[in-house]
């Protein structure tokens, strides 16, 4: 059997009294795409934190690989686990500087300057994300957007073995919410990068997770196989919202259509009628 990669055993993290997690639990395989949804304050960005190590666990523990997350020196996680936050800090740097700084976890002692093959590496991911052109930019200079797909390319610089996403795609149009994720979904199956992200369009989620954990007040709701989570009964149970689900029909995952109340009284009343 593959032993667990990441494995988030009954954890709770929050923020005092107001809002913490209930010992949530969850566990990926190496090289899995796992996505994170659930409506707003249901506690994903929380979990996110939790897993990171910006939020301290007050009790479980989050194992890589078998080692806590805990144990592992800053330098360390950081060769391992990189962060892709929603609000980038836009600093008076270039862009290229920026994504960089992704190299830094693997300076040796006394290296003070990137290596050739950092600025390699950089360039890579720069054209990857399409951010080369705005290389010698400062990152302020950027629009919203433009400053994810940066962030992004300092993630995927410090090729990571798993990367975490808080709704990296947030500030995107459709043609680059699709281009970062093909881009993610490639170097997950040929490099076996495992990926866990928080994402709120349940289709993206859909269509590129092959695990999701569906997340409602600061709990796991139901994790596992799009097909299983992204059911309407499990839509309108956690988000309290009516839909119209079916599959795609090139891929097989689930759609989710969503109806107006306009529409849904129509119907209703139909049925009323029919039944009269
Ligand atoms: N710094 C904080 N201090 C106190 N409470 C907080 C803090 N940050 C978040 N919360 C509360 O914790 C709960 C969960 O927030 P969290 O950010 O994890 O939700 P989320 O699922 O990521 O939501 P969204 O989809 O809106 O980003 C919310 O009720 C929120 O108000």
């Amino acid at each position: 059997m593959v032993p667990d990669y990441l494995k988030i055993d009954k954890l709770s993290c929050g923020y005092g009294r107001s809002f913490n997690l209930k010992d949530v639990s969850v566990s990926l395989k190496q090289g899995v795409f796992a996505g994170i949804i659930g409506p707003n304050g249901s506690g994903k960005t929380t979990l996110f934190k939790g897993i990171s190590g910006v939020l301290k666990a007050k009790s479980g523990n989050i194992l890589l690989n078998d080692v806590d997350l805990g144990n592992l020196k800053l330098s360390e996680k950081a060769r391992k686990v990189a962060v892709v936050s929603q609000f980038p800090d836009a600093a008076d740097i270039t862009v290229e500087d920026y994504v960089l700084l992704g190299r830094l976890p693997f300076r040796q002692p006394f290296q003070f300057f990137e290596s050739a093959r950092d600025r390699v590496i950089a360039r890579k991911y720069m054209q990857l994300t399409g951010v080369f052109p705005h290389a010698k930019k400062l990152m302020t200079q950027l629009s919203g957007g433009e400053q994810q797909l940066a962030a992004i390319a300092q993630a995927l610089t410090q090729e990571p073995e798993l990367l975490l996403m808080d709704e990296p795609t947030s500030h995107l149009d459709i043609t680059h919410q699709v281009q970062i994720l093909n881009l993610i979904q490639r170097l997950n199956r040929e490099t076996n990068l495992t990926v866990l992200m928080i994402i709120h369009d349940l289709n993206l989620a859909a269509e590129y997770c092959d695990f999701l954990i569906m997340m409602n007040n600061g709990d796991v709701h139901i994790m596992g196989a799009p097909l299983d989570v992204l059911n309407y009964k499990n839509i309108e149970e956690v988000y309290n919202t009516v839909v119209v689900t079916q599959n795609n029909p090139l891929s097989g995952k689930p759609a989710i259509f969503l109806v107006s109340e306009k529409v849904l009284k129509e119907v209703q009343e139909r049925y009323r009628q029919k039944g009269n």
